[in-house]
């Protein structure tokens, strides 16, 4: 299909199991020319499952939420970084949302007991009407496969070993697999979620920060990418299709030839649920500028860093996030 007609390019994993190559090539065309692409065929991932899914979380009462909800909205928790996180009035990001994570066993001697990125899910209590758990701990395991065989794709397009990507993400990724759900706006919206031609935001324009991400939108409109001509297009949604954008880490990584693009949700005027998963290196993995100088051997020279205290910094001193930059530091 034209790219007029599908918008991003498609990336057939199915296609990829008897034609590596030629995928490769799209995967690294789309990833360097918009930083967007449809996935088609990625096993495990039953999208109506992942909105009940959703829809079973945001519909339970506010004390369900409160028991879960991160100790900066609500101090008599613990948890820091994972869980639930509520709609904050006045902001321009309308959304309440949970993260959950591949929880690492207690004691890990790798896992230093300071490091709240690898602070285990608070899960929720179940009623017995969804089976939320497990379904996310599936979903998340299908979504960390899609994730690794696209890089694999992308190293083979970049003509390196199929493999490169793997050893990033092999021990403890940090990866957060989120659910949120927009409300549509109660009232006016503020100032702020009103940009150009009076349209409203729920998300503001934004780079992701992690690697990659892959997100379900589940049929909802409201997604708009920032295309190569600087134009907003609004993605039409695909069914049965995941969404793949580059994040901050891997596009420094190689230098920009990999974009990470801008991109934001406009208001639909319903409850919109979207499930991104944030795919995210562990905590000691080289992220360093000049990857591929590492791995080839050739070009300007990889200077390592670790992810972890790369990322705290970002969030907490560059990008400020509001809610992430009161956390401690790590080292
Ligand atoms: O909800 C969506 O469609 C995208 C959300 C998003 O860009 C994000 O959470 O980083
Ligand atoms: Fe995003």
């Amino acid at each position: 299909m034209p790219l007029e007609e599908s918008q991003l390019p498609i990336v057939d994993l199915e296609k990829a199991k008897t034609n590596p190559k030629e995928v490769a090539q799209v995967v690294v065309h789309g990833l360097e020319k918009i930083g967007f692409l449809f996935i088609d065929n990625a096993e495990g991932i039953d999208h109506e499952k992942l909105l009940r899914c959703c829809k079973w979380f945001f519909s339970q009462p506010p004390e369900f939420k409160k028991r879960i909800m991160r100790n900066f909205w609500n101090p008599e928790n613990k948890n820091i970084y994972r869980g639930y996180f509520p709609v904050v009035e006045g902001e321009p990001s309308r959304k309440e949302g949970f993260d959950s994570a591949r929880d690492v066993p207690p004691n890990d001697p790798e896992v230093s007991a300071k490091n709240w990125m690898y602070e285990n899910t608070p899960w929720p209590e179940e009623d017995g009407t969804f089976p939320f758990r497990q379904t996310m701990r599936d979903a998340y395991e299908a979504f960390h496969k899609v994730a690794i065989r696209v890089l694999q794709l992308t190293a083979i397009g970049l003509g390196i070993k199929e493999d490169t990507f793997d050893e990033l993400f092999n021990n403890k990724p940090l990866t957060t697999h989120r659910i949120q759900h927009y409300p549509p706006w109660d009232g006016a919206p503020p100032p702020n979620a009103i940009i150009e031609d009076g349209k409203i935001v729920t998300t503001p324009v934004h780079t992701d920060s992690n690697f990659l991400t892959l997100l379900l939108t589940f049929g909802f409109r409201g997604l708009e990418v920032m295309m190569p001509d600087e134009t907003w297009v609004e993605i039409k949604p695909r069914p049965n299709s995941i969404i793949m954008n580059i994040g901050d880490v891997f596009s420094r990584m190689l230098g920009g030839r990999v974009k990470a693009t801008r991109h934001r949700v406009l208001d639909i005027g319903i409850d919109r649920y979207s499930m991104p998963f944030f795919f995210t290196p562990h905590y000691n993995a080289d992220i360093g500028i000049n990857f591929l100088s590492k791995v080839t051997g050739q070009g300007p020279d990889h200077i390592p860093e670790r992810y972890g205290p790369w990322v705290v910094h970002l969030i907490k001193h560059v990008k400020k996030y509001f809610e992430y930059r009161v956390l401690p530091d790590i080292e």
